[in-house]
């Protein structure tokens, strides 16, 4: 399909969490976390829930780019840590920027939310609209259980988003592979809702933390993300060296490092930044390509990969020309 990225932007907490701060209340250290996650701070709400930091990528992508929120036709939303089940992230967003022609709902593909909603954007563009917007955000500090140090360092809040739109020129999304593994989805879990009612009484208690089996999302990580990215550039008839920049989510330094050796790509060819903001899911590929397009290393004419894994479990690719 035909889309140009008319702009980017992200919006992370102001408060700074290091790992020498979270080693001053919880048995780690930044020895520990460091090695193994890449990750030396994240950033952590003080009282800004999911819906304000969207509506902050929001507001700045409307500046950014001189449409206004009128224009748009669609928002959608990919999170898995929303302010409430309903109205969604993105409703709200609609509601706060008043883009009153814009139809909103969320997308809950935990990782893989940035990509699967440009995804869906990408369909949507390629019907019968012109313009909308793409934004990750989690909040993730609300899921985290802080007295469990296996998960509590690894993650971290944030919002990023683009501003898409239908164009004649031939960008955009060239190919696609999106994949659910929904049998491995006890693997990583988060917010289980209360199950209950008059007739039955509780049915489940309410567990609203982050459950990680870390060494099966590893490995899930380091066989399916080459997997989809192969048949993402298969589809579109490309080369691994076609592609100028892979843009991966941000949830580990080494396993982004294990893709690329799997990938035979340099890792130069791999940003990373989880380094100064912990794993934020659905934010964290968005953060990364403004930041990259800010300092112009990401510009028009790249081929870029985009690919999101994680809790469903998930995994999607996208190939996009620039
Ligand atoms: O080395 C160690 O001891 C541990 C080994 C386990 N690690 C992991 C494991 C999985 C993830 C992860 C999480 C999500 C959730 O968004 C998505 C995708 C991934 Cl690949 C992050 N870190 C941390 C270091």
């Amino acid at each position: 399909e035909q889309f140009t990225i008319v702009e980017s932007a992200h919006t992370v907490p102001q408060r700074v969490v290091t790992n020498d701060e979270l080693a001053t209340f919880m048995d780690t250290s930044d020895d520990w976390i460091y090695p193994r996650t890449g990750i030396h701070q994240r950033h952590i709400v003080d009282n800004e829930n999911t819906s304000d930091l969207a509506t902050s990528v929001a507001n700045k992508l409307l500046l950014k780019s001189g449409i206004t929120a009128e224009q748009l036709d669609f928002i959608i939303v990919g999170t898995m840590s929303p302010d409430n089940l309903t109205p969604s992230v993105a409703q709200q967003v609609q509601g706060n920027i008043g883009a009153v022609n814009a139809f909103a709902w969320d997308l809950s593909a935990a990782c893989s939310g940035f990509v699967y909603t440009i995804s869906m954007a990408s369909a949507l563009l390629a019907t019968k609209y012109q313009r909308g917007l793409v934004i990750g955000a989690e909040v993730l500090s609300k899921l985290v259980d802080w007295e469990d140090r296996s998960t509590a360092v690894l993650f971290g809040d944030g919002a990023s988003g683009v501003l898409l739109e239908k164009t004649p020129e031939q960008v955009g999304l060239l190919a696609e592979s999106l994949k659910t593994y929904g049998a491995q989805s006890e693997f990583l879990t988060a917010g289980h809702q209360r199950n209950s009612n008059h007739f039955t009484g509780e049915l489940s208690s309410a567990d609203p933390y982050f459950h990680m089996n870390g060494r099966e999302v590893y490995n899930f990580a380091t066989r399916q993300v080459p997997a989809v990215l192969s048949e993402a550039l298969e589809k579109a008839d490309l080369t691994a060296d076609d592609i100028d920049v892979y843009l991966l989510h941000q949830a580990n330094a080494r396993i982004i490092a294990s893709i690329a050796k799997r990938f035979g790509q340099p890792i130069e060819k791999f940003p990373i930044n989880v380094v100064n903001y912990g794993n934020t899911s659905a934010a964290s590929i968005g953060i990364l390509l403004d930041e990259l397009r800010q300092e112009g290393v990401v510009h028009a004419g790249q081929k870029v990969a985009l690919a999101g894994f994680g809790g469903g479990l998930t995994a999607g690719a996208l190939i996009i020309q620039l």
